[in-house]
């Protein structure tokens, strides 16, 4: 089985070496050439995975959008977020295969999923089990209302530790915490911390990271993957100085 995306994440884990991942969302993107023009900045800066998907999207363009990066760049992995087992292809290189342990949706912890297991057995594209959590960012966000399930509140460190905990120990081998795309307030530093202490396992962190201050906090707090979706769609040059700022830090840990 292809582990290569695995293997990078954890060995970012251990290392402490931070990653960026930036999210697109398909019925969002630019024209081609602005699209593409902006894969080449961002390999150019050492972006460090292209996520694609979203909680609801209108057209599947994933096929299209994975073709366009893989034509100036082979190197990015491109990993499928997806907010439904609709969004699939097999171009991708990994999937975040997520089973969403803060809500109570068995659609979302396991009916989906077994309902692509095969043909994810039949295709190259790397599984990477992971414990979604849903944190309260302080707005009623797609994924709220999708899933149809109630956000962890974001002021209690507990409730999320014990479910991650009972994540990893069902086997989860990455833990992704969202506080909802667009969220007012991103997952608290708390949530952050007593996770990584907790699990041991790679840290995805997303959700209303906008600025580059926000950024910081969840890497200095523990994240290994910072996700930046709408404010890279709103603000360009937002992806430019997080991975700029990225870039320093893990040069500074001399783990670049
Ligand atoms: C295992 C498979 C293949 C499917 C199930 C996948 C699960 C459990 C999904 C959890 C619930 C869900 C709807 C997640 C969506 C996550 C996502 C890609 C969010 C991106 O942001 P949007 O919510 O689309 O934001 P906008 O409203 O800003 O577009
Ligand atoms: O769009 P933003 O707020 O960056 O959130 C990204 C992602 O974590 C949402 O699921
Ligand atoms: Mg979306």
């Amino acid at each position: 089985m292809n582990q290569k995306i695995e293997e990078k994440l954890k060995f970012y884990a251990k290392e402490g070496r931070k990653a960026v991942a930036w999210l697109i969302d398909p019925d969002k993107t630019l024209d081609d050439f602005s699209f593409l023009e902006q894969v080449q900045k961002a390999s150019a800066l050492q972006l460090d995975f292209i996520f694609l998907g979203g909680s609801l999207i209108s057209a599947n363009g994933i096929d299209r959008i994975i073709g366009l990066v893989k034509k100036v760049n082979t190197e990015i992995p491109v990993v499928l977020f997806p907010g439904s087992l609709l969004q699939f292809s097999e171009l991708a290189d990994g999937i975040l295969f997520l089973s969403l342990i803060s809500g109570r949706n068995p659609e979302l912890l396991i009916g989906q999923h077994v309902m692509i297991a095969p043909m994810l057995a039949k295709s190259n594209v790397e599984v990477l089990p992971t414990g979604y959590m849903l944190i309260d960012g302080g707005i009623a966000t797609s994924v709220n209302y999708i899933s149809q399930t109630i956000p962890i509140p974001n002021h209690k460190p507990d409730i999320a530790v014990a479910t991650a905990l009972a994540g990893k120990f069902l086997g989860l081998q990455h833990f992704y915490l969202d506080a909802g795309s667009g969220a007012k307030i991103p997952v608290s530093k708390e949530i952050i911390s007593g996770i990584k202490d907790a699990v041991n396992a790679p840290l995805l962190v997303g959700g209303g990271l906008n600025e580059l201050g926000k950024v910081k906090t969840a890497l200095h707090a523990g994240a290994d993957v910072v996700v930046i979706g709408n404010g890279a769609e709103k603000n360009p040059s937002l992806l430019t100085e997080v991975l700029e700022y990225v870039n320093v830090l893990n040069l500074s840990l001399n783990i670049n």
